[in-house]
This record gives structure tokens, C-alpha cells and sequence, in this order.
């Protein structure tokens, strides 16, 4: 589905775990920063409306886009964060520097998923001009910093309720609740 078939702003708070004592960092590209200011504006006040105190919340700034892979990956060895939200925004000019930058950052943020345990959540526009940016940094097709916090709450969740369920050795249930039983049970599809 294209982003303009969804907005991207829309979440249903019923479907949200309780984040209240999650921690988020928040790494913001400057390139192109009145569109990232835009999409942090969206993750911030997304995550505060799902109850995260503002104090929980780290914001650092790196130059661009291709810094955030490296900005995050400091932000996960310093800081007590239970999921890390990357925020850029990448417009095709008149090279293929755009190419080399968005698969740059996109295989960075990947490898930074996984060979690390805290989720690392990709907010970076990679867009072919400005006003497809203004449209998905709160525009006609909504925000998507927003669409990345609502990720960075369930990301960090699952990553809560696995750790409970292997210190438990109990199986972690497809709607992510964990019953914790004298006898364990086999794991399901395993
Ligand atoms: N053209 C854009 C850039 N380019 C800069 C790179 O991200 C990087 O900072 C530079 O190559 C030095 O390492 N960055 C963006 O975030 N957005 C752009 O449109
Ligand atoms: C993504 C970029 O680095 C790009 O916007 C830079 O523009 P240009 O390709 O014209 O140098």
C-alpha cells in the first residue's frame, strides 16, 4: 500500500502497549532540518500522548542522514534507551549522491537491528522532491515521525516481553502477552 493510500499520522491508542516507562532516543538529521524538525515534532508528541514523560525522551542532532547510522549506534552503547528513533530526510538532486546516501543509511540502520538489542526505528524520507517531504512530515499524507514512535513503542515492547519470556523460559504468545505456567510449553512453530 502507498503512503498516500495511508495516513500516516492514524493509530488507534487501544492497539498501543503501555509505554510509560520506555525510554526513547531521538538521532535528527539536520539536512534539509525544516522537514526533520517537522517529523521529530511528530514522534515527540505521539510519544507523549502515549503516556512516555518528556524527560524519557533523548534528542541528539547529527549533520545528515548518513550520520545517523553512527549517531545511533552511540546512542545504543551510551544510553539506558529501550528503542532509538533515526530521523532524516534524502531528496534526489541532480547526482546519484541521493542513491549512494539512502542505501547507505537504509543497510546502516539494518545492520545496527542486527547486530545490536535495541530497536533502531528508520524515520528517513527518501523522496524526489521537497513536496512529497512537506506532504509526509505533517502534510496531506499525515507524519510519518509519528508513524515511527507508534513502531518505537511496539518494537520496545516486544523486546520487553522477549526478555521476560527467555528469563521465564515461557513462550512469548503471538498477541505478546506471556503466561507464566509451573509447566512450560513448547513454543509454538518452533
Ligand atoms: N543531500 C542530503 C544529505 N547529504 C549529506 C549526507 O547525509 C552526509 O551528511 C554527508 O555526505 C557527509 O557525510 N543528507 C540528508 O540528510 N539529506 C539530503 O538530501
Ligand atoms: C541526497 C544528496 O546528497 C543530494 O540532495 C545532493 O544534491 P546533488 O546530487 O545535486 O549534489
Amino acid at each position: 500500500m502507498a503512503t498516500e493510500n495511508k495516513n500516516l499520522s492514524e493509530y488507534d491508542k487501544n492497539t498501543i502497549p503501555n509505554a510509560k516507562d520506555f525510554r526513547f532516543g531521538i538521532v535528527v538529521s539536520e539536512w534539509n532540518d525544516a522537514i526533520t524538525e517537522g517529523l521529530y515534532n511528530g514522534a515527540f508528541d505521539a510519544l507523549v500522548d502515549c503516556d512516555v514523560p518528556a524527560q524519557q525522551i533523548i534528542r541528539w542532532n547529527v549533520p545528515g542522514s548518513f550520520e545517523l547510522i553512527y549517531g545511533a549506534k552511540k546512542m545504543l552503547q551510551t544510553q539506558n534507551v529501550d528503542a532509538v528513533i533515526v530521523i532524516g530526510c534524502v531528496i534526489q538532486g541532480e547526482t546519484k549522491h541521493f542513491d549512494f546516501v539512502c542505501e547507505g543509511v537504509t543497510q546502516g540502520i539494518k545492520d545496527l537491528n542486527v547486530q545490536t538489542d535495541v530497536p533502531v526505528i528508520f524515520c528517513v524520507l527518501t523522496d524526489n522532491n521537497m513536496q512529497q517531504s512537506i506532504d509526509r512530515s505533517g502534510g496531506v499524507h499525515g507524519n510519518k515521525g509519528t508513524e515511527a514512535a507508534i513502531a518505537a513503542i511496539k518494537m520496545a515492547y516486544i523486546r520487553q516481553q522477549a526478555s521476560i519470556a527467555h528469563a521465564y523460559n515461557q513462550p512469548l504468545l503471538s498477541s505478546g502477552a506471556i503466561q507464566i505456567e509451573d509447566t512450560p510449553r513448547k513454543i509454538e512453530n518452533e
